[in-house]
């Protein structure tokens, strides 16, 4: 039980993210959904005590596990000993380059939820099994005209298909934190519309979302400089209209990429354009 294991260990948690989750139930639901090979490596994040890393390491070759409390860290080498089935990384997960991974299962720390997700989209991997806060979950699985949708739907959509899989309630978790929970099944493929550029339309739907009451319109002029087109007050004249008069909470991803892609060729454009006047001004000169 695992209960029992954190009464052994005097862990009691409760702060830097540590719930533990004590659902025997829950945690056979979590490994199941993430469907695991023998031949398969698998990333955990936030291991804790070891709850979960016992059942991925029944069913992977191997499990890379992160935890930064070295209090933790002991628990899990008293648990598992030393064993090529399993790899403890004691490191803030934020700090660390992931090594190679097939599938993540982790129920996550949730004050970083958006640092570690943006950071796993950056690697290549097959599943993501994972525990957020609910509102998260939400924000991550929301389309357009809905409350919930935010930078973080638009990204999750460019990267993955994400459903949210089950919802847990509080008392699954030992201590119990104050939020509802969810587990979210992420599952990367390639974008589904063209991107020009990854992190111009990254930082583009970063822009327009830091004012998502403002009519695109508006948040595109605001953000000129950051966008590198000085010209904005005229070229936007050349986006569509009817993209330009909605909110951001009302444009589709792939529209967000449609605008990013004619504003990037246009900066790109003014860029080169600025290269070939001074490379004539030199050779004048020269
Ligand atoms: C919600 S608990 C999950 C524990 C356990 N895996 C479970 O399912 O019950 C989150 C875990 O992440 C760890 N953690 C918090 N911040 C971390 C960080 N920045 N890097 C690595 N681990 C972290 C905590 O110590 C804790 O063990």
């Amino acid at each position: 039980m695992v209960r029992d294991i954190l009464r052994k260990y005097g862990i009691r948690g409760g702060n830097h993210d540590q719930h533990f989750l004590v659902d025997e139930r829950m945690l056979d639901r979590i490994v199941d959904a993430a469907d695991i090979r023998p031949d398969e490596t698998i990333l955990e994040i936030g291991a804790g005590i070891g709850n979960l890393t016992e059942r991925l390491m029944a069913k992977a070759s191997k499990v890379i596990a992160i935890e930064r409390d070295p209090a933790l860290v002991n628990v899990l080498i008293s648990r598992f000993g030393e064993t090529d089935k399993l790899e403890i990384i004691h490191a803030d997960v934020l700090d660390v380059d992931f090594p190679d991974f097939d599938k993540v299962v982790a129920n996550l720390p949730y004050s970083i939820s958006s640092e570690i997700t943006f950071k796993l989209f950056k690697y290549d991997f097959d599943l993501g099994i994972l525990m957020y806060q609910l509102e998260f979950a939400e924000r991550m699985v929301a389309r357009e005209n809905s409350k919930d949708y935010s930078r973080l739907s638009v990204n999750t959509h460019y990267f993955a298909d994400a459903s949210i899989i089950m919802k847990v309630p509080r008392g699954a978790f030992s201590p119990p934190p104050e939020v509802l929970s969810a587990v979210v099944k992420v599952v990367p493929r390639p974008a589904q519309f063209e991107v020009a550029d990854e992190k111009y339309f990254l930082d583009f739907v970063t822009a327009v979302f830091g004012q998502r009451r403002k009519k695109m319109r508006n948040s595109i002029l605001k953000n000129k400089q950051p966008l590198g087109i000085p010209d904005m007050k005229e070229f936007i004249s050349e986006l569509p209209r009817e993209m330009l008069d909605k909110r951001p909470e009302n444009l589709e991803p792939a529209e967000f990429a449609y605008l990013a892609n004619l504003m990037y060729r246009h900066k790109e454009e003014i860029q080169a354009n600025g290269h070939h006047q001074l490379q004539k001004c030199s050779n004048k000169s020269g």
